[in-house]
């Protein structure tokens, strides 16, 4: 018997989620733009997120959030970390009991700290909370290239039970029990994503790009290990597999954003040009203070923090890494 999804969020990576799901389910999306709603419904497109882009044609959209959620037996919150709370109190009234709740977002809470499941858990608690993540770049999947994802969840009968939902043959999803890594992966690769975009807009070269995705894997496996994230984890989908995809791919709209501040842009242009979201320039503010937390040293998120708020230069961030003192490689984390 097919489950019936809810989807909140009618962006890029929400919609492909939707399109994906509605292989297998009986899927209603959730989008606050009507026109967005419409042309899911009559057309099977979402032009304003995915141009060009055909979606399944069992697709249901709607602009009513009671609508996509009172029926749901899984909820999938596509909606950005820093809306996310608040999409999901106004789902609230309208989620049946107990029902599973996945993230698809990746970045955390600014005036909180808080990874995306911990928010299910205080506004819902005793829903089994979860994430779909790994190297899924949205405009790839809709080309019909093939990727493999992660389902997290703490119970593995759950992520079982959910595996299927999100599978099809070009998009195989594997099952992971440590959601605090899984996610954590997710986010701070956006950081190492900006990271790389600037030295590849300043012509930094591959060998800069693959050092800093390989330092970035280490420290971004220190502040994740320190936070409870299981070590292997981000040897895995969600961590290096999001990293490699992420910080090589000119798809990626946190490259993007590092790749134009490399090449001279403002971050306050950047940000006003694109219409869709960019994680990882709020992710770098609240990895600083989580850096502090845990004391753990985060020299690539240090330096990208300083080019977006304090007014550094994508060569001062050079200097900066090129000047740390280059301890063993052999050293924990
Ligand atoms: N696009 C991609 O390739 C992937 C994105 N992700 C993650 O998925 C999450 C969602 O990203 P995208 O769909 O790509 O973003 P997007 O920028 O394409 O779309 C964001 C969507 O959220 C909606 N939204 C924003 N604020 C809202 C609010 N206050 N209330 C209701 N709706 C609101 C927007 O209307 C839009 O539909 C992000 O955390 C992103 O990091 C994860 C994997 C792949
Ligand atoms: O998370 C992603 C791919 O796995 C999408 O990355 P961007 O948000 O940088 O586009």
């Amino acid at each position: 018997m097919k489950l019936n999804v809810g989807l909140l969020g009618g962006g890029s990576w929400g919609t492909t989620v939707a399109s994906i799901t509605s292989k297998n389910s009986h899927t209603t999306i959730w989008a606050r733009n009507e026109e967005t709603v419409r042309e899911i419904n009559e057309q099977h497109t979402n032009s304003k997120y995915l141009p060009g882009a055909l979606l399944h044609r069992d697709l249901k959209a709607t602009s009513s959030i009671e609508e996509a959620v009172s029926d749901a037996d899984v909820l999938v919150m596509g909606i950005p970390s820093q809306h996310f709370r608040s999409v999901l109190r106004e789902a609230k009234p309208f989620i049946r009991p107990w029902i599973p709740i996945v993230s698809l977002a990746k970045g955390i809470e600014l005036s909180t700290k808080k990874r995306m499941t911990e928010i299910i858990a205080e506004e819902l608690p005793g829903h089994p909370a979860g994430v779909l993540t790994g190297p899924n770049l949205a405009k790839e999947i809709h080309n019909g290239q093939a990727a493999a994802a992660v389902i997290a969840m703490v119970d593995h009968t759950i992520a079982k039970k959910l595996q299927p939902v999100f599978s099809t043959g070009l998009f195989r999803v594997y099952t992971n029990n440590d959601v605090i890594g899984c996610e954590l992966g997710g986010a701070l690769k956006n950081i190492m994503a900006i990271a790389t975009g600037m030295g590849d807009g300043a012509n930094a070269g591959d060998n800069t790009r693959a050092a800093l995705i390989t330092r970035g894997l280490s420290e971004l496996t220190r502040l994740g290990t320190a936070m409870g994230g299981k070590r292997r984890t981000f040897a895995g989908l969600a961590g290096m597999g999001d990293l490699v995809a992420t910080c090589s791919s000119s798809k990626s709209r946190n490259h993007h954003v590092g790749f134009e501040i490399g090449r001279g842009k403002s971050l306050t242009q950047i940000i006003e040009e694109m219409n869709e979201v960019a994680e990882g320039v709020k992710t770098a503010k609240v990895v600083m203070e989580l850096a502090e937390d845990y004391k753990v040293d985060m020299p690539i998120s240090r330096e990208v923090y300083k080019v977006l708020y304090e007014g550094n230069t994508v060569i001062d961030a050079f200097k900066g890494l090129v000047k740390l003192e280059s301890g063993s490689e052999q050293e924990p984390g």
